[in-house]
């Protein structure tokens, strides 16, 4: 079959003056479904993402003898017995091959797991590690492989390096608490990037009446006991929010997100502390986040440790900038969807730009862009970057628009609409 056609990404028109609706946070429905699903009883979650990454989660968890009913209300999770001889396609969802093996550790048998051909260099020997130290037998270092259940894990202290992504951390303690002795993760090497990834998987769990203990750094101990049903409603993805904040940035005008909360665990409200210092005016009234630009991108010098995800949109924003721009912290971008940081570089300078890579990070000094196809790498939140630059260059078509659907499926709807086409 032949590959679809590029996406031509639309210029502005003007000034922006737009409302985004923006769809459920991936990080929290995966925490929520998984939690869900090793719960004490039913579970509705209201508003879940529905996107490639959330539908592997879901479709993971049934695999493994959860329930889970989709309606317009959104999802309910019925725990069961977490059953063996099951297989579970990944795609290239880090939560889904990060999340899933500590819960298929409790299953009465063998889980085979594989993703996209891609996912099978995502870093995964630290949490497959873990779970042997902690009693688990596994296969392989890398997708594909397999855990062994055994219906039970006995859990306890364990050491590893969570360099490269937060998500081994974050894995562990959401099965911890159904583990015999719970969990105990303690992480020696360099420093653990995401660290508000971690901190939502804390809040979530002790919102779900499960006891944690993250006062001493690099320590996170989950005591063993039993996980509340949950009943809520999930916030928008902040993260996913940001193509559009940024594009009141290059375009000008004004753009609102509603139902911004007020207090998150999300990563992606640093955008309210960011953007500012790009240049825009942002305020948060009312739970609408309202940004507002000039048309005009101001230089910056960021570490995104903490927030690694937001990258691309900003190094979009930056080759658009009035200097040049270091984004810092980045280096464990290398293995997010595919090398950020490469993709980035080579995309950009592809349409006449002058990105080098740093070594843990980027410099981005702005040229004048023409068009090119620009190439997404399997990767979300490239086709985002891509559509940020579109906005000012004329020319840029974006190759496997759909990709975007691994957590923003309604995205280029949502962008024209925005644009008032
Ligand atoms: O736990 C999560 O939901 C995530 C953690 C982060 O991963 P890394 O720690 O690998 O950067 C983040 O980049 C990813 O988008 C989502
Ligand atoms: C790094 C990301 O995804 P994943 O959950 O697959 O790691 C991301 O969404 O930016």
């Amino acid at each position: 079959m032949n590959a679809p056609a590029p996406w031509p990404a639309p210029q502005a028109p003007g000034p922006l003056d737009a409302t985004v609706v923006v769809p459920g946070s991936k990080s929290l429905t995966n925490r929520y479904a998984v939690l869900a699903a090793l719960a004490d009883g039913p579970s509705r979650l209201r508003r879940p993402l529905v996107s490639r990454d959330t539908t592997l989660m879901a479709n993971a968890l049934r695999s493994l003898g959860i329930g889970i009913e989709e309606t317009d209300e959104g999802w309910t999770v019925t725990p069961g017995r977490i059953r063996g001889c099951a297989d579970v396609a990944c795609g290239l969802a880090g939560t889904v091959m990060r999340f899933v093996p500590p819960v298929a550790a409790l299953a009465d048998g063998p889980v085979d797991f594989d993703g996209d051909g891609q996912a099978r260099s995502r870093p995964m020997g630290a949490i497959l590690g873990a779970l042997r130290d902690l009693g688990v037998g596994v296969f392989g270092d890398a997708l594909p492989f397999q855990v062994q259940g055994t219906g039970r894990v006995r859990g306890g202290r364990v050491l590893i390096d969570a360099s490269s992504s937060s998500q081994f951390v974050s894995g562990l303690l959401l099965a911890g608490a159904r583990y015999e002795q719970g969990v105990a993760v303690v992480h020696d090497g360099k420093p653990v990037p995401s660290l508000p990834h971690i901190d939502m998987t804390v809040a979530v769990l002790r919102a779900a009446g499960v006891t944690v203990d993250d006062s001493a750094a690099n320590t996170w101990r989950v005591e063993p006991g039993p996980i509340r049903a949950l009943d809520l409603t999930v916030e928008p993805d902040l993260s996913n929010a940001a193509p559009f904040l940024a594009a009141a940035l290059v375009a000008g005008g004004t753009v609102r997100v509603p139902d911004w909360p007020s207090t998150t665990t999300q990563a992606g409200d640093a955008l309210r502390e960011l953007l500012p210092q790009l240049g825009a005016t942002v305020d948060l009234v009312d739970g609408t986040l309202t940004v507002t630009g000039d048309g005009s991108v101001r230089a910056v010098d960021v570490d995104l440790h903490d927030v690694g995800e937001l990258t691309p949109v900003i190094a979009a924003l930056a080759a658009l900038g009035d200097g040049t721009s270091y984004l810092r912290g980045v280096g464990h971008l290398r293995f997010h969807e595919t090398d950020r940081l490469a993709a980035l570089a080579t995309e950009i300078n592809a349409l006449g730009g002058e990105v080098s890579e740093l070594d843990d990070g980027l410099q981005i000094t702005p040229k004048p862009l023409r068009g090119n196809v620009f190439q997404t790498y399997g990767d979300h939140r490239m086709v985002m970057a891509a559509a940020v630059l579109g906005l000012r260059v004329p020319g840029i078509e974006i190759a496997d628009v759909q990709t975007v659907g691994k957590t923003l499926p309604e995205f280029t709807a949502l962008w024209t609409r925005m644009l008032g086409a």
